[in-house]
């Protein structure tokens, strides 16, 4: 979590997992506000709290579209049903739940995932070689060579359902993200000049950070036919 992080009503936090619906980024046009939609930004309700007999609590929450009376997400006049489920035990897994109303439902999604590690000049991310890429600081498609590190700013949404590791060497650690119903990868650090101009992040708390999201946006992007739903999940643990 940023130390410059607000923790405000209708501000997203930078840290941890915040959750991007119903569009990713500014959505496939590039117009669409705020960021990442406004799915992170809302009062979510508790469905239910247990705590397993091994000692796993298990958190869901729900979101219902008719009920966000945000002025964004009135923009979004779809009806939806959306169900965030924690479950804290030896690993972390979260399971994004979308359900679509009386109509057809269309929407990008991801879990904004923030990875603290030692340095990220000395960390690499393993499960993407050989992938295809769109690199949004470029605006050019490639494709990954070899394992991936940070050397630069980095934001590249990777075509690819694969799971990830991040090999912190710093920190002696490895962190594994497995991800079903996902089909993109994003790759995040704004590395010097773009932290400083975020207000709400350290100029010097890039080394220590990493995102590795897990993503349906774009020629990805989910649509629903009438009350079907879509389960997109990560599980994280640390090997
Ligand atoms: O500042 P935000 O809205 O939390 O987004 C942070 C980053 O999130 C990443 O997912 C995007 O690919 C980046 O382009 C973006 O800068």
């Amino acid at each position: 979590m940023s130390g410059s992080s607000d923790y405000q009503p209708g501000r997203a936090v930078r840290g941890g997992v915040p959750l991007v619906f119903p569009w990713f980024g500014g959505g496939p046009e590039g117009d669409r506000v705020p960021a990442h939609g406004f799915a992170r930004l809302a009062t979510w309700h508790l469905i239910s709290a247990a705590v397993s007999p091994k000692g796993t609590a298990t958190l869901r929450f729900g979101l219902d579209g008719p009920q966000v009376t945000d002025a964004v997400a009135d923009s979004f006049t779809h009806d939806y049903g959306l169900e965030m489920h924690v479950s804290l035990g030896e690993t972390l897994l979260q399971q994004l739940v979308v359900v679509a109303g009386d109509e057809e439902l269309a929407f990008e999604e991801g879990l904004h995932t923030y990875f603290a590690v030692g340095d990220v000049r000395h960390t690499h991310v393993e499960g993407l070689e050989g992938e295809a890429y769109f690199d949004k600081v470029t605006g050019s498609c490639a494709t990954q060579e070899g394992l991936v590190t940070i050397t630069a700013e980095t934001d590249r949404i990777y075509e690819s359902a694969s799971n990830t590791r991040i090999v912190d060497e710093a920190w002696g650690r490895t962190i594994q993200i497995e991800k079903v119903g996902s089909a993109q990868t994003v790759v995040w650090n704004p590395w010097v000049d773009k932290s400083r101009t975020m207000t709400d992040f350290g100029d010097d708390e890039w080394p220590g950070m990493l995102c590795v999201e897990t993503v349906n946006s774009r020629e990805q992007s989910i649509t629903l036919a009438p009350g079907q739903r879509h389960l997109m999940s990560q599980t994280i643990s640390i090997l």
